[in-house]
């Protein structure tokens, strides 16, 4: 049953009460609540917290016991593991709380009394009792009841668990026996002074005890599932060294050694109880191969076992940083659940029995509910799979439209682009001519100029022709000085650049009209011409240019629009991608998913088999030793059908030997009258006459 680890904190009394006078800050305990107050007596805000119990400095031993640890102690003689241990900085408690003193025992005397008290009361069992004692010295481990068994190594096994091998465990049938067992262990344990503590203890130790026990009249109860089995328990209790500060404890030496010891060991133990703490989903991986501490007691952190665990606290102002890092630890360990049950060992009927109806519950359970809530789940995994693939290729498919137009607009755009490009050219090659055919004077570069093939532009063909365009009109310097404006406007380089395909600033090409209109005013152009002729062309030109530049402002509009319509397009083509992404990834996880689930469908299948075929195995088993049983049956009755008709004949023959008897008496009687009658009739002796 899981259940949560039961913590309790206890505060210890203050070593001198001189100290506590100047103390700016006290610990208040009210019921099961400890908070850090101010001296005037305000708490101080989020130091704060509550426990299964806390204990003040005025509480006892017993109360301490009877309180947290007599349920695991009682629970322990009923088969479930159990773990007590004391947990604090040094010099706070912990060896007080645990070995007590001749007026007020600690837990570990209390539970050797209360053990052998519990089993006195109970008749229907007999019980076994082993001992042992160790500690942990530096990372490793030492035999308290045998100094000579030193570094023994822990061992794990599928009967025995995780156990110290080597360790030597003694019988026990009393407390006294134990108690007595116990102080010789205490004589070898690691103690040292510190600043802190006259009698600190450098090592962690472990008290265990063993208890197994079986039903008395189990043979003729005939019900295997429990009076045939042997429950094994094991019961730790814990005294650990304390958390120290090697500034305030003053070690060096040997004591600074073993202080880190103690130290790396507690801080993996909070490692394990942080991690347990933060619940079954989060916890991955559980340190507890860490330290030698925390594999002795990985059953009673987060396993099979029922735990209590008392925290000391020293309630000087001194140590309320320490104070608040073993309460931290104490909330921790109170989130911890574990999950305790009876342990028995069967004897071999018994096992195959219950082996049998576990099987059979597996298998109900994996034919019911389990393999069709998986079965469904993968079938509906299936169709998100394939609904995820056809959004997918949907997606695709939008998406490579929307590639394909937004190339035809680009491409557009492109010789939308071009078209005024040329336009630009075509407006400000226009202006150039009518300026240099209004500075024209003779006939002869008149006939030149119109013999010229000027023509409509052609947008399409523009870019080579517009450069041919512009370098024979460079040939033309000295008839077409250039406006000192326009190198304000659009220089050399620009012009060049464009000319040569670069990409087009079209802020700069904006200005190229504005020019012709302010610098080439029309009533310039006229009033020069002589020729009819010639001011019509003009007149053509002109018209032709108002249109061109009328042409080439609609296209720039469009231009614009078609960037816009581009602008937005892009931000739904990278919507889409998103869009794609996301799916991409969903299809990704449900592929894992249903990857997973697969695998775990198979490794059931797999269970479910090996389970039918120790289904299959255990029944012919059965089959085979319900046959033997009937055949002995068979040959019992047999024999004491043999053993009646012997009995029988046994009877008859004694009755017929009783009659044989009988007849034989009243021959030997009739003889011996007869002998009588002829000893009387003759004297001679019968010996002689018969000898005869
Ligand atoms: N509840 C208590 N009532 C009376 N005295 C106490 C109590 N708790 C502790 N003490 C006394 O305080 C001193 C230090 O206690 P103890 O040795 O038990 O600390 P510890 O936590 O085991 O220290 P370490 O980790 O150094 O071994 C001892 O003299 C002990 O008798």
């Amino acid at each position: 049953m899981a259940e949560k680890i039961c913590v309790a904190v206890r505060l210890r009394p203050p070593v001198s009460q001189s100290q506590d006078t100047s103390s700016a800050t006290f610990w208040r305990v009210e019921d099961n609540r400890i908070s850090l107050h101010k001296l005037h007596g305000t708490p101080i805000p989020g130091i704060s917290y509550a426990f299964d119990y806390v204990f003040d400095e005025t509480c006892s031993n017993a109360k301490v016991y009877e309180l947290l640890t007599k349920d695991v102690i009682h629970a322990a003689v009923d088969g479930f593991n159990g773990t007590a241990f004391a947990y604090g900085q040094t010099s706070s408690g912990k060896t007080f709380t645990m070995n007590g003193s001749p007026n007020d025992p600690g837990i570990i005397h209390r539970a050797v009394n209360d053990v052998f008290r519990k089993i006195q009361m109970i008749s229907d069992r007999e019980f076994l009792i082993r001992v042992s004692y160790m500690e942990i010295y530096n990372e490793e481990i030492n035999d308290l009841f045998a100094v000579e068994n030193q570094k023994l190594q822990i061992h794990e096994s599928l009967e025995r668990g995780i156990f110290v091998a080597g360790l030597r465990e003694e019988i026990v049938n009393n407390a006294e026996q134990v108690i007595k067992l116990l102080e010789s262990g205490e004589v070898n344990r690691h103690f040292g002074e510190t600043n802190m503590n006259a009698r600190s203890s450098r090592s962690h130790t472990i008290f265990r005890m063993v208890i197994e026990s079986k039903g008395i009249d189990s043979r003729s109860s005939g019900d295997y599932s429990s009076s045939d089995a042997i429950r094994v328990s094991v019961l730790n209790l814990v005294d650990l060294a304390g958390s120290e500060r090697i500034a305030k404890t003053g070690a060096g030496g040997v004591r600074l050694k073993e202080g880190k010891y103690i130290n790396k060991s507690l801080m993996v133990l909070g490692n394990v109880i942080n991690k347990l703490s933060n619940g079954a989903k989060q916890r991955a991986h559980i340190p507890y191969r860490d330290s030698k501490l925390t594999r002795i007691l990985q059953t009673a952190l987060g396993g099979n076992a029922k735990t209590s665990i008392i925290c000391t606290l020293a309630p000087e102002e001194v140590h309320v940083e320490e104070t608040k890092g073993t309460l931290l630890f104490a909330s921790r360990a109170k989130r911890i659940t574990n999950c305790a049950q009876v342990n028995e060992i069967l004897t071999d009927a018994a096992l195959l029995k219950r082996q049998q109806l576990e099987i059979e519950e597996l298998r109900r359970k994996l034919q019911g509910s389990r393999s069709e809530v998986l079965e469904q789940e993968i079938l509906k995994l299936r169709n998100d799979m394939l609904k995820y693939e056809l959004e997918r290729e949907k997606l695709e498919m939008e998406l490579e439209e929307e590639r394909k137009s937004h190339k035809e607009r680009e491409q557009r755009i492109r010789d939308q682009q071009l078209k005024i490009e040329n336009l630009s050219s075509l407006v400000s090659d226009g202006d150039r001519s009518s300026s240099q055919d209004s500075m024209k004077e003779s006939p002869k570069d008149e006939c030149n100029y119109r013999g010229e093939d000027f023509k409509t532009p052609c947008f399409k063909a523009a870019g080579n022709a517009f450069v041919a365009k512009r370098s024979n009109n460079s040939q033309l310097p000295d008839f077409s000085p250039l406006p000192d404006s326009f190198s304000n406007v659009a220089d050399e380089d620009t012009w060049f650049k464009m000319n040569k395909g670069y990409i087009a600033d079209l802020d700069l090409l904006q200005t190229t009209p504005a020019r012709k209109v302010q610098s080439f005013p029309p009533q310039d152009i006229t009033p020069d011409c002589s020729n009819d002729n010639y001011k019509e062309e003009l007149q053509n030109l002109k018209r032709q240019l108002e249109l061109a530049i009328k042409g080439k402002n609609e296209l720039e509009r469009k231009h614009e629009e078609e960037i816009q319509l581009n602008g937005r397009l892009m931000g739904e083509i990278s919507e889409l991608k998103q869009e794609l992404d996301v799916n991409n990834n969903l299809l990704e996880a449900s592929k894992e998913r249903y990857g997973s689930l697969e695998r775990e469908f198979q490794l059931l299948k797999e269970e479910r088999d090996s389970l039918q075929k120790s289904v299959s195995e255990s029944s012919q088993k059965l089959t085979f030793v319900t046959d033997q049983k009937e055949n002995i049956l068979k040959d019992l009755n047999s024999e004491v059908q043999r053993r009646k008709d012997l009995e029988a004949e046994i009877k008859q023959f004694s009755v017929a030997f009783a009659s044989r008897q009988r007849s034989l008496a009243s021959i030997h009687g009739e003889f011996k009258s007869k002998m009588e009658k002829l000893r009387a009739e003759n004297p001679v002796p019968l010996h002689k006459s018969l000898q005869y």
